[in-house]
């Protein structure tokens, strides 16, 4: 009989959007029950998997791990081990591309790419100041769990088992699909999985007078109404936690064919690898050198609570949506929204900050205007803004995949859609990819998100209106082109902006007339005074003659 001399067991956490320590409420949960000693595991597991779907991960591929070929018959003879191959040799990725289902583009950008991994970093060195840790790894959540499940229990002095699984819940196809498949792959071994509520917006679900997602409103004005004072509508925070239970000593490695690095510029090379590879990389025009990036920010916690800072001690919030006041250029808009995604910060958060900021609780802001005066117009405007986050992440959670259906929540199959096989058409797209499509209102907008992975709201919706209403072609096309792009891209808010901006979404859209192509067009430049406010613009408006010159 083997025996043991101490029991390991191990809760397995796989970590998703919440990459950060603070508003934590699995975090916040496991550090309470260790601090009182209650846990039911001695130690923790996070596990972050970069998802093969979403992000090509070609560039971890392991060359050690290659079939080799004979260079003669091309036809494999034997696995590779320790040394290079001495002829051309095949490392095939068990997952497919990483590519959108209609354009085929590549799904995600090397902005958001970057930001992405910058921001699993700081997580990971964040729960290592706290005693644990984190296991970083790339394919599919369901096979690296598989593959965790089978490794831990190898032989060991110790017992070693893991006891539970946690995951907390997402509202998108793909990411309920990957959650079944925890559910499928942990239930085979008998492992208990908890799914925890995502924990990053305004209003908490517990707090959502709705019993199933059919009753959410198909209008976002009757949705405010569930809200009626946002203010006070956000749960506490919950704060970081103090420590948490240790990593289990021995974590099974990333499975072949891919091997992962072990620094951060490792992992954001190995991102970029394959996306500089793609004949999307070569057709993105070259940014002017003298053009501002609007979003240059870092991935990561510690800089969403900065940059949140940085808002309110400067006045930011108070001006916020004020075109006439001072606050033009970098603050008109908060650029948070990139955090947001990755649950790097929550949404409570940003409520707090502000509660605090107009109760003048805290001295942060205390100069700036607004300050211990209560609810001011710009406030009150980011929490409106932040509940629309709210409304399109439960319209994604009532309807399923019909967020990516041409007809859209509407269902709507009279419209007649361009299609990319005409080869006019084709060229159309073309020039909207490259931001060449001769309205410099939507070629600025573009060529801006393309080359900083950032455009504004207003910028964004008139990109979004030309696409689909006014040259009508496949709308999901240009919300695949935004997916790539965009360093905040988010299921909801741009598949469900898409859907809106196209006319087959919730809500009755106002059509948005960019004007026909015309000699100087001066009608959009009209358009473009009216619809972007002064905000963006004073860096959108010298980034545009810069762009000009480059273009026309
Ligand atoms: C075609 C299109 C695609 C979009 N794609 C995305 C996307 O992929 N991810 C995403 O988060 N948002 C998306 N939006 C919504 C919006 O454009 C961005 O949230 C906003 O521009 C982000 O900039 P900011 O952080 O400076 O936000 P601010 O303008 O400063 O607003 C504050 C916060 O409120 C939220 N917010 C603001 N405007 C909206 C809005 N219209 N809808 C929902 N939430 C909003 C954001 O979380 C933001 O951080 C899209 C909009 C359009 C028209």
């Amino acid at each position: 009989m083997r025996v043991y001399n101490q029991d390991l067991r191990a809760n397995l956490e796989i970590v998703r959007r919440e990459l950060r320590l603070t508003d934590n409420p699995i975090l916040h949960h496991i550090s309470e029950l260790h601090s009182k000693d209650q846990a039911p595991f001695s130690h923790l597991l996070p596990v972050y998997v970069f998802p093969a779907r979403q992000v090509e991960v070609g560039g971890f591929l392991d060359p050690a791990t290659a079939t080799c070929h004979s260079a003669k018959t091309d036809e494999p003879s034997s696995r590779c081990t320790d040394r290079l191959p001495e002829f051309p040799t095949t490392i095939e990725s068990p997952y497919p591309p990483a590519r959108s289902v209609v354009a085929g583009f590549p799904r995600c950008g090397p902005h958001r790419a970057r930001f992405w991994t910058e921001s699993v970093w700081e997580f990971k060195n964040g729960l290592e100041s706290i005693g644990s840790g984190l296991a970083i790894r790339v394919g599919r959540i369901d096979d690296i769990l598989e593959n965790m499940l089978h490794e831990f229990k190898r032989e060991s002095a110790v017992k070693r088992e893991v006891v539970g699984v946690w995951i907390t819940a997402e509202d998108g196809v793909a990411e309920k699909t990957d959650e079944r498949n925890v559910f499928r792959v942990a239930g085979l071994k008998k492992i208990p999985v908890r799914v925890w509520k995502d924990e990053k917006y305004l209003i908490d679900d517990r707090d959502l007078p709705y019993m199933t997602p059919k009753e959410v409103p198909d209008s976002f004005a009757e949705f405010r109404k569930t809200a009626a004072c946002l203010r006070t509508a956000s749960r506490k925070t919950l704060p970081r936690p103090a420590s948490l239970p240790p990593l289990p000593g021995r974590i099974p490695a990333q499975p072949i064919p891919f091997r992962v690095p072990t620094t951060l510029d490792g992992w954001i090379a190995g991102l970029l690898k394959p996306l500089y590879d793609t004949p999307v990389a070569a057709i993105i025009p070259p940014w002017p050198l003298t053009a501002v990036p609007q979003h240059a920010d870092l991935g990561g916690e510690a800089y969403a609570l900065e940059r949140l800072k940085h808002l309110i001690a400067s006045g930011a919030t108070t001006t916020y949506r004020y075109p006439h006041l001072s606050s033009h250029g970098e603050d008109r808009r908060t650029k948070l929204t990139a955090w947001l995604a990755l649950g790097c910060i929550t949404a409570r958060q940003i409520n707090e900050h502000l509660l605090d900021f107009e109760e003048g609780r805290t001295a942060l802001g205390h100069h700036a205007d607004g300050y211990g005066i209560g609810e001011n117009g710009g406030t009150a405007s980011i929490r409106a803004e932040l509940l629309w986050r709210d409304y399109l992440r439960l319209c994604t959670r009532k309807y399923g995949c019909k967020l990516f259906r041409l007809e859209g929540f509407k269902g709507d199959m009279d419209r007649a859609w361009k299609h990319g096989d005409d080869p006019d058409v084709n060229r159309q797209i073309q020039r909207f990819v490259e931001g060449r499509t001769g309205v410099p209102v939507v070629d600025t907008a573009l060529r801006e998100m393309s080359s900083t992975g950032y455009t504004s709201d207003h910028a964004r919706q008139i990109a979004a209106t030309y696409f689909g209403r006014q040259l009508g072609i496949d709308w999901r096309i240009g919300a695949e082109w935004f997916e790539y792009c965009l360093v905040d891209y988010d299921v909801s808010g741009n598949w469900g902006h898409w859907q809106y901006w196209a006319g087959v979404g919730n809500d009755p859209v106002g059509y948005l007339n960019l004007g026909r192509k015309r000699e100087g067009n001066e009608e959009q430049e009209d358009c473009l005074k009216a619809r972007l406010d002064a905000d963006n613009l004073v860096t959108l408006q010298s980034n545009r003659r810069e762009m000009q010159r480059t273009l026309y």
